[in-house]
């Protein structure tokens, strides 16, 4: 057997043998790859979590980059993966998608469940600091952090090549991530993102309940704060927006200002383009996702 056939198996075994922190919850094959969705509890939330994972072919044989996609409002790990048809092109470009929740689940904290846009279902991707959310809500360190540990650990990932991408709450998440942590990913993209948390009435909310009355503690997880100050490699961020996107309207999402204040960062240009007649919905994601893959695909596989 050639050296390399060999090296393959030892690293085909070693990635196979999934940790025994993830429990595998359901798997199907899909596009020659497999769609899995596993559960673990998290360190950093404090509760019970799933999470979704395409597995692309190309795994079986070589590491692959990954790409982490960020839900909106109300998801789970299922929205993405049963509507936007992500896994024939991420089949093609070989990468590993990982969907995580969008925020910690059944933690018995009060009012958890009382809204769509806070709480359960809504966490924003901060990491909260004030009460009684501080303890779980804890998204951006779990997404950042804990969950690509996890990744690391339990698939063949090529380490340095991660891209990150995500939809409305979840759009915001993979901004704030990736000008955020400077270095960690070298490929971004959003559809119809909130991009400017601290003005509009979602992210209002939303950055009162989890990090208080200060407004300068906002702009940690405002996109439009960090661009300004970022100071990491070139990054060149793709985004969708249509017009017809009803929370576009009603000025929920604000893209023209991160176009405006990327305008005045060092290393960060925006691609907004406006798609004539789209709404804010899956059927909207669904037709450019294919796009948002060959961005990450171009830089990941650079
Ligand atoms: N139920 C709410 C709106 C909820 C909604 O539209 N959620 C979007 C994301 S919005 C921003 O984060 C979503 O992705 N929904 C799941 C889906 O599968 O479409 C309302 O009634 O206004």
């Amino acid at each position: 057997m050639p050296a390399g056939s060999c090296l393959n198996f030892q690293k085909l075994f070693s990635y196979n043998t999934m940790s025994e922190s993830l429990k595998l919850e359901s798997t199907a094959k899909c596009f020659g790859g497999s769609q899995n969705v596993y559960s673990h509890e998290s360190t950093e939330l404090k509760c019970n979590m799933k999470f979704a994972v395409f597995v692309p072919p190309q795994h079986a044989e070589d590491a692959v980059p990954v790409v982490y996609w960020l839900s909106g409002l109300t998801c789970t790990e299922q929205n993405f993966i049963t509507k936007a048809g992500a896994q024939q092109h991420a089949a093609l470009h070989g990468l590993l998608i990982v969907c995580p929740d969008t925020s910690p689940r059944d933690c018995k904290i009060e009012g958890e469940d009382a809204d769509y846009d806070f709480g359960t279902g809504a966490g924003f991707y901060v990491d909260a600091t004030a009460e009684p959310w501080k303890t779980n809500y804890r998204m951006y360190s779990y997404v950042t952090q804990e969950l690509p540990v996890l990744i690391a650990a339990n698939f063949n990932i090529i380490p340095g090549k991660t891209g990150i991408m995500g939809h409305s709450m979840g759009g915001h998440g993979a901004l704030v991530c990736a000008l955020k942590k400077t270095g960690q990913y070298q490929s971004v993209s959003a559809f119809a993102p909130i991009c400017h948390p601290s003005v509009s009435p979602w992210g209002i909310k939303a950055f009162k309940g989890y990090l208080g009355p200060n407004e300068d503690t906002w702009q940690e997880y405002d996109a439009c704060a960090l661009v300004k100050k970022y100071s990491g490699p070139p990054l060149q961020i793709l985004i969708d927006q249509g017009t017809e996107d009803n929370f576009y309207t009603q000025k929920q999402l604000l893209p023209e200002d991160l176009v405006r204040a990327s305008q005045e960062s060092r290393g960060v240009s925006v691609v907004l383009r406006m798609q004539q007649e789209y709404d804010h919905s899956y059927y909207f994601i669904a037709t450019f996702i294919a796009s948002h893959l060959e961005h990450h695909a171009k830089y990941l596989k650079a």
